[in-house]
């Protein structure tokens, strides 16, 4: 498949993998290979991390000027709601993106379409970008997958996103069956979902950005072509290197297109 791109979108969530040291040894790593790459430096290459929260403020001072994620966030704005973290003070300690929807919150935490819309909403209301995650629970057919994610995508945007707001969205589309398994979904059954669902979504969405995830890593880029803007990268990262892997062949992959 021919490459089309101009840029390359990589994130990662460190889920609650790691300790608080490690996390905060790994962006110490992560923030030496980001310095040492071209591509990121000029922008064409954008990477983001998603930590634990407590381990938010320190990524942010670390990985600066590169964006750092919160998992989760409150649906509520404000108040009487104990353990919840709200989009306010993430966007206060310089929080820029919020992962909403995660197939481990869908599964895990029952967390429901209108709790995941809520949640949009208070993150786009605080001029941060939502990192939607979706996908169908059960391997099938790219089309009823890509109807998966168009409707996902519609619960969680269309009450806080008017069509005519070009707002930046990254969509991370999941699959679940996907997640924690030994590689990821077959290129060609990605490739399809994405292409049906990105071509319905566009004309509601002009800002979105479309990323794959689901035991991603070396080579996942490459071999899904242009289909996706980028990865949402998850264990295949924890070794530093391999991040830098995936840097590199996202670097190769844009020179293939501008030069
Ligand atoms: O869920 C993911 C990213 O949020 C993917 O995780 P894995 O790459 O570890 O399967």
């Amino acid at each position: 498949m021919s490459t089309v791109r101009s840029h390359v979108v990589l994130g990662t969530s460190l889920k609650m993998y790691f300790s608080h040291a490690r996390t905060l040894a790994w962006a110490k790593d992560v923030a030496a290979i980001l310095a040492a790459a071209p591509a990121v430096a000029d922008g064409r290459v954008e990477f983001f991390v998603a930590p634990s929260f407590p381990a938010l403020p320190e990524a942010v001072r670390i990985l600066a000027p590169h964006p750092v994620a919160a998992q989760d966030v409150a649906a509520a704005e404000t108040g009487a709601f104990t353990g919840e973290v709200s989009a306010g003070e993430l966007a206060e300690i310089g929080v820029r993106l919020v992962e909403i929807g995660h197939a481990e919150r869908r599964r895990l935490f029952r967390e429901t379409d209108a709790e995941i819309a809520a949640k949009c909403a208070v993150v786009l209301g605080q001029g941060m970008t939502p990192v939607l995650c979706v996908g169908e629970p059960e391997a099938g057919d790219p089309s009823t997958a890509a109807d998966v994610v168009v409707d996902q995508v519609d619960a969680a945007l269309s009450a806080a996103l008017p069509a005519t707001t070009p707002r930046r969205v990254i969509v991370a589309y999941e699959p679940h069956w996907a997640i924690g398994a030994a590689e990821p979904a077959p290129a060609a059954y990605v490739q399809e979902t994405c292409g049906i669902a990105r071509e319905r979504l566009l004309q509601r969405y002009p800002g979105l950005t479309l990323l794959y995830g689901g035991s991603a890593g070396p080579g996942t880029l490459t071999a899904l072509g242009d289909a996706v803007d980028g990865l949402f990268l998850g264990r295949f990262v924890h070794d530093p290197r391999n991040l830098a892997a995936v840097i590199d062949e996202a670097s190769a992959l844009l020179d293939c297109f501008t030069h």
